[in-house]
């Protein structure tokens, strides 16, 4: 037995990019390039990374609702991708997905208790349905009298709350939750989250938690994987993440999250990251990061540094300093990054 309960291997996908009559391959958008992640039973990974990075690729190919270009998805110790259909159909009772937008993923002409009995129904799960989706209106927080009503006289955060009884319907033991609450408003986000908290403490579940922003999975997560065109650029343990971020990446994102202190959040140096996101299909060469990084140098456009402290030869092998201060931001690079003292 294998002690994760979810591993991905050098996972790639590279989505062809076709043109022309004939439809050839130009090209290809390395969406997912080369992940390697572990997630053990009863943890919550948090995946975070801006829009366009990979992460609902990533969640697609580890639910093996895509097939990878490379790699492979281990699921308790076995290699899913060699899976044929019938043990494919058995083990998607155990991993589930919750989505973000709890608008577009319920079906407006259903009754709720139709859409949260439907994995019930596909999995021909025997006894009575109605009874038991009604326990899991409960079990979410809504009223089981509710069965009968259709999506839209639900609020949003309610609605998210159908999508997860929906999710949980099966006892599974993965869910991947692909930013539930990034379209929701913040009081109503944390109810939600505290909901996830819940369920994973009853039913011992296992989360792989997407959002676009780290201070959403912080409190939920056990490690933290962020995620930059395609890779993995940094995953660490949430104190050591949040505490101690060793990628300059990890580093902006973090300094983007607002403080709760007026004084401190004027006075803080915040990381803006100058031009957008290169293009997936044209990845530059050595650290994907460095046209945008401010500790860049001439090394890391055909090396990715390491997280650890250390040199080659006497030259920077490492992107990782203790302290982002100043000096280190005005060093050997490009005028690619701007340093906003206080400015949100
Ligand atoms: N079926 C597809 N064909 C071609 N390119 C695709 C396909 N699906 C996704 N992509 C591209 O792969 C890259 C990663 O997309 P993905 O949706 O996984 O990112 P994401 O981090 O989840 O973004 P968001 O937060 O906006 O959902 C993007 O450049 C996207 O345009």
């Amino acid at each position: 037995m294998s002690e994760y309960l979810i591993e991905t291997r050098n996972l790639k996908m590279h989505f062809p990019i076709r043109a022309g009559v004939l439809r050839r391959a130009v090209g290809h958008v390395k969406a997912v390039d080369g992940v390697d992640l572990q997630v053990r039973q009863g943890e919550t990974l948090g995946i975070v990374g801006e829009s366009g990075c990979g992460k609902s690729t990533l969640a697609r190919l580890i639910l093996r609702l895509l097939e990878p270009t490379e790699g492979e998805v281990l699921f308790e110790g076995e290699n899913i991708l060699a899976y044929g259909q019938n043990q494919m159909h058995r083990l998607r009772r155990d991993m589930q997905i919750v989505f973000q937008d709890p608008f577009a993923s319920l079906n407006p002409r259903k009754k709720v208790g139709s859409i949260i009995a439907e994995p019930l129904r596909a999995h021909g799960e025997p006894g009575n349905h109605r009874r038991r989706v009604q326990e899991l209106l409960e079990i979410v927080g809504l009223n089981p009298e509710h069965y009968n009503r259709y999506p839209h006289e639900f609020s949003g955060g309610q609605r998210q709350r159908i999508g997860i009884a929906r999710a949980i319907a099966l006892k599974p033991k993965l869910i991947i939750c692909d930013e539930p609450v990034s379209a929701l408003d913040v009081s109503i986000q944390a109810q939600i989250i505290n909901l996830f908290e819940d369920l994973q403490k009853e039913f011992n579940l296992t989360y792989i938690f997407i959002a676009h922003d780290l201070s959403v999975v912080k409190h939920i997560s056990d490690r933290v994987a962020v995620m930059y065109l395609g890779k993995i650029v940094e995953a660490a343990e949430c104190a050591q993440l949040y505490g101690e971020p060793r990628h300059p990446y990890t580093n902006a994102l973090l300094s983007a999250i607002p403080l709760p202190d007026p004084k401190r959040e004027r006075e803080r140096q915040r990381i803006v990251l100058v031009g957008d996101v290169p293009s997936p299909s044209d990845p530059p060469s050595g650290c994907t990061f460095h046209v945008r990084c401010p500790r860049a140098d001439a090394y890391c456009r055909d090396n990715t540094p390491s997280l650890e402290p250390q040199r080659v030869d006497g030259h920077k092998a490492s992107c990782f300093f203790p302290v982002l201060d100043s000096q280190q931001l005005g060093e050997g690079r490009d005028n690619i990054l701007a340093v906003a003292e206080g400015r949100s």
